[in-house]
């Protein structure tokens, strides 16, 4: 089932941002959305998460519509990760268990897990002041896996890092998403991160954005497949 958006149409008042948008997400899958600056990417993730509510057509999580925020079924990571600053890396991973009722010993078993997981397990008491940009990513990225929601939105989650990080964080990424079996959308104007962590990726259209095109990312050369985004987005 997965989520399924047909006919998506997105406004701000008279401002329309997208308009008549279709395209699935099957369960597993990781789907890039890419566009010019401002087309309406992060408006798209928004109503896949019930956070924005469609001016027309729908949103389907595994097959039920989208009416609202969803958080069982789907969690968020930000650029603006919103990690907060007086807990320490562990007390911030265990925020959605203890909303889930998880109780406190399991608790802190399974957020040392997912903080090993991403690499932090030295620094599971220090506050987010004291990581650094890629370790704060990191907590954000276990926090949302400990949420236990199948389906993952994730709007440009690296863009405050520099390329080495973003790079290997991708790669981690890819690996704990597979064991977690989670579901994906990603938003990132990063070509190629989308190219490198896809299985497809919908192209959009200047804003409002419309489909341009949706690629599955196959056995092509990466380098012609960069080289044929560039041409859809630039074009
Ligand atoms: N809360 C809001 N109120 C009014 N207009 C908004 C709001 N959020 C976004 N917009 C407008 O909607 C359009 C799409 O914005 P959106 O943030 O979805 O684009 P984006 O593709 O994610 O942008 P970027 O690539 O710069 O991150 C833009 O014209 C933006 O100014």
């Amino acid at each position: 089932m997965g989520i399924e958006v047909t006919g998506l149409d997105l406004r701000y008042g008279d401002h329309p941002a997208a308009r008549d948008i279709t395209f699935d997400v099957r369960p597993g899958e990781f789907v890039s959305l890419i566009g010019p600056s401002g087309c309406g990417k992060s408006s798209v993730l928004r109503a896949l998460g019930g956070l924005l509510r469609p001016a027309g057509g729908e949103v389907r999580v595994d097959g039920e519509r989208v009416r609202g925020p969803l958080p069982t079924r789907i969690a968020y990571v930000f650029q603006d990760l919103a990690l907060f600053p007086w807990r320490s890396a562990r007390r911030n991973v265990e925020v959605p268990l203890a909303l889930r009722g998880v109780p406190r010993r399991l608790r802190r078993e399974r957020a040392d897990e997912l903080l090993g997981k991403v690499g932090l397990a030295e620094v599971a008491d220090k506050v987010p002041a004291q990581l650094s940009g890629g370790m704060r990513q990191r907590v954000a990225i276990a926090r949302a896996l400990a949420s236990d929601a199948g389906i993952l939105l994730l709007d440009e989650p690296f863009a405050a890092l520099d390329e080495q990080t973003r790079t290997q964080l991708g790669a981690e990424l890819l690996r704990l998403l597979a064991e977690e079996g989670k579901t994906v959308v990603f938003v990132t104007h990063s070509l190629l991160e989308a190219v490198r962590l896809s299985h497809r990726i919908v192209v959009l259209t200047p804003g409002p954005a419309r489909i341009r095109e949706v690629i599955t990312v196959g056995t092509e050369d990466p380098h012609e497949l960069h080289a044929k985004l560039t041409g859809l987005l630039f074009s």
